[in-house]
């Protein structure tokens, strides 16, 4: 990179379990010889993405450098860690060829791109893009619906938007790019609705692409040079629009990290985590376990109703899952279920 020329940042978001970090894995594979700087951030002080990206099986499938910063959502952290990173990598010598956020699946990428234009780094980074991936299988069965829509008794007005419904319009309207991801999991008919859908929360001229396991060529998705930090009008969020320069929050949220015993079976991992998901307002589940006499760890990625439990080679410290739910969810009665599944 020529001196004076502007360090390349895509900011990748989209909701829970959308294929952020499958969309990542597959990047990194072919990354047309970029140095690539990673910052990895969840929701919950539990790093996990990190690990499955450092972890890939596929030799190939690195970046030169992981960040995970676990301390809340960085679109709340901007200058206590998001800035303080940022000006790290752009220290670098040499500096990384471009940078890729991945944000928490409950992040208003908003005050990300804002943060752009903070001196410190205003001069030196530019945003190529806002990447928003959208799990199509979630939109076509309604997830992101208002609960006017939803529910017959709940109110028509608009203000009765459900906070999914919220977060999935405010991640969509400052997209550059969207990536409709799962379309393995939907119908032709199905599909093209959930594109409809999409299309009518970007702004004009957003690119739509379908993705099945976050499979998109790296040149469609580096390489944009957007400039999204200059073009920020008709990318406000519901927050912004009603409450202009107030901090936000995501009190519709909560996250737990329970620590895990060994389960008893392997079979009793994808129970326990079906039957969890089945609790009203539980959203996401992701972590690492073990079971008893099996010296592999086990990883358990779940979103909606679809479990996956595999053993892998490692893990970082398991025996532990994080769920993610709606406020007020029942996190005593996940407890309960783990307990029936743990060995005695
Ligand atoms: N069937 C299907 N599953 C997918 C696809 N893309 C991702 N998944 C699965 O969806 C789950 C969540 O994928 P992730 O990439 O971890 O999603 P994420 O957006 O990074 O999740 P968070 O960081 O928790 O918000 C994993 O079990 C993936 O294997 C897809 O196109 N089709």
């Amino acid at each position: 990179m020529s001196a004076g020329q502007k360090i390349p940042a895509t900011i990748v978001t989209g909701f829970l379990g959308a294929g952020k970090t499958t969309l990542l894995r597959h990047l990194l594979r072919e990354t047309g010889g970029r140095r690539i700087a990673l910052i990895v951030n969840e929701f919950g002080d539990m790093g996990f993405d990190g690990s499955l990206v450092d972890g890939c099986a596929d030799a190939d499938c690195r970046a030169d450098e992981v960040v995970e910063l676990t301390n809340g959502c960085i679109c709340c952290t901007v200058a206590d860690d998001f800035l303080p990173t940022m000006e790290m990598l752009i220290a670098r010598d040499p500096a990384p060829d471009h940078i890729v956020i991945e944000t928490s699946g409950l992040a208003l990428p908003q005050p990300l791109v804002r943060a752009f234009s903070w001196p410190s780094v205003k001069t030196k980074v530019t945003v190529d893009a806002v990447v928003t991936v959208v799990d199509a299988a979630a939109v076509a069965s309604g997830t992101f619906e208002s609960e006017a829509a939803t529910s017959p008794s709940a109110s028509p007005e608009p203000e009765h938007e459900s906070p999914l419904e919220e977060l999935f319009e405010d991640q969509l309207v400052c997209a550059d790019l969207v990536v409709l991801n799962k379309t393995d999991l939907v119908t032709g008919t199905e599909l093209e609705k959930v594109r409809e859908e999409v299309a009518r929360q970007v702004r004009g001229s957003v690119e739509i692409i379908p993705a099945r396991m976050g499979e998109v060529a790296t040149k469609v998705i580096l390489g944009r040079a957007s400039a999204s930090e200059d073009d920020m009008d008709g990318r406000r969020s519901h927050h912004e629009i009603h409450h202009g320069d107030e901090d936000h929050d995501h009190d519709d949220f909560e996250s737990h990290v329970i620590e895990t015993g060994a389960f008893e079976v392997m079979t009793g991992v994808e129970e326990m985590v079906r039957r969890a998901m089945a609790m009203p307002g539980v959203l996401r589940i992701k972590g690492a376990v073990t079971v008893a006499g099996k010296a592999a760890p086990v990883y358990v990625q779940a979103v909606g109703p679809r479990v996956e439990a595999w053993f892998a080679r490692e893990a970082k410290a398991p025996g532990r899952l994080v769920v993610i739910g709606t406020r007020g969810f029942d996190i005593d009665g996940v407890r309960g279920l783990l307990a029936q599944a743990l060995a005695a």
